[in-house]
């Protein structure tokens, strides 16, 4: 694009299934890091489409392609009414990640739904969506691609960690990126807090109220998992697998599990982290204050506030990202990173 400024909107639907997060986002293209989030919303799922997307991974091929346009056109109606309910008028594209219902990268196979076709007929403008494909054609794992962003948007901290369902990082290792899972965060901390009827354990209140469990914590910290060289990442199967039987058989009063998994999340993130006070801390864990002062007390550094877009939309913010550097025809995947054969551009345009 032959443009200094760049005004897109990044659209990213999340595993944890919450809504769509929505950001219109200006671009200074001689300075990526540069930019202004202009605005800024997430459209909460139905239970109906909750459930449809939950269920999606049960579904024929043919019902795929259904869904792909059905969902399609729900963002599209979604983007359009974003567009006009803020009066956002100059837009250069629209950039979607979809949402994910297959992903087994060593099968070849990784699907994100929400056709950009049909996004693209609703809202009249350019779309780049379809952003992991091209990188498991490739070899690669086509995640995480949100590093690139920490990089050439964020570069001005040592690390960006997000604590998420799980807890993941990304920093220049020998001039390289480099990103991995960490450990479980409020994959782990929301089941125990929904067994006392409680949606996430808030501020981390009830985790205050808990004892440490030192033989369990020692167990923890002692899974094979932690041992293991990056790239790694985490997925649902070990935590069944791994870490609720263990709790299970330890500990059985919720404030205690809370308190000790706490402390096991602050000690395995202070592992990376330590006497580095240049971090950069996104996803719904930030909020978790109780969380937020144990990471700091065990690595020895101050977490500075940050405003609330960057830690809530810094993935709808990325794919923003991802789709200019994708129209451009920049590198938006690093090998480094997902392991695929090479640096590459990634994403599929959709012209109106
Ligand atoms: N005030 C709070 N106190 C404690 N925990 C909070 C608070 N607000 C949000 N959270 C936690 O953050 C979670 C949501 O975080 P986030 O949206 O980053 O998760 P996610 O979309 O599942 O993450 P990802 O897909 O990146 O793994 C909530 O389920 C809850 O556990
Ligand atoms: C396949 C897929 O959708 N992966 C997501 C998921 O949600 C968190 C984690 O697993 C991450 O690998 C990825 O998303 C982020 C945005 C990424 O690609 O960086």
């Amino acid at each position: 694009m032959n443009k200094k400024e760049v005004f897109s909107i990044g659209v990213m639907s999340g595993t944890s299934l919450d809504g769509v997060d929505l950001v219109y986002v200006k671009f200074e293209k001689n300075n990526y890091s540069d930019f202004k989030i202009l605005q800024a919303t997430t459209i909460p799922y139905s239970l109906e489409w909750k459930q449809m997307l939950q269920n999606a991974i049960h579904s024929s091929g043919k019902e795929l392609e259904n869904l792909n346009v059905i969902y399609g056109k729900y963002l599209g109606v979604i983007i359009h009414n974003f567009m006009s309910n803020y009066k956002i008028k100059n837009i250069d594209f629209i950039a979607s990640h979809g949402h994910t219902i297959l992903h087994e990268p060593e099968k070849g196979i990784t699907l994100q739904i929400g056709s950009g076709k049909e996004i693209a007929k609703i809202t009249k403008q350019k779309v780049v969506c379809d952003f992991r494909t091209q990188d498991v054609k490739l070899g690669g794992q086509g995640a995480p691609l949100v590093p690139i962003g920490d990089k050439l948007l964020f570069g001005k901290y040592r690390f960006c960690l997000n604590l998420g369902g799980f807890s993941n990082i990304s920093f220049d290792k020998n001039e390289e990126r480099i990103a991995y899972d960490i450990c479980p965060v409020n994959i782990v901390l929301n089941f125990y807090a929904n067994k006392i009827g409680l949606d996430y354990d808030a501020s981390g209140k009830v985790a205050l109220g808990g004892e440490i469990n030192q033989q369990l914590l020692k167990k923890l910290n002692s899974l094979n998992f932690y041992k293991k060289e990056p790239p790694k990442s985490l997925g649902l199967e070990w935590v069944q697998q791994e870490v609720f039987p263990l709790i299970n058989s330890l500990e059985k009063d919720i404030p205690s599990i809370l308190r000790t998994f706490v402390e096991h999340i602050a000690i395995q993130i202070s592992k990376v982290i330590v006497n580095n006070n240049s971090i950069l801390v996104t996803g719904g864990g930030f909020f978790n204050s109780f969380l937020m002062k144990q990471i700091e007390k065990h690595s020895n550094v101050k977490i500075e506030e940050n405003n609330k877009e960057i830690i809530n939309y810094k993935e709808a913010l990325v794919f923003a990202f991802l789709g200019l550097l994708k129209i451009d025809n920049q590198v938006n995947c690093f090998k480094s990173v997902t392991g695929a054969e090479k640096d590459h551009s990634s994403g599929v345009i959709f012209i109106p």
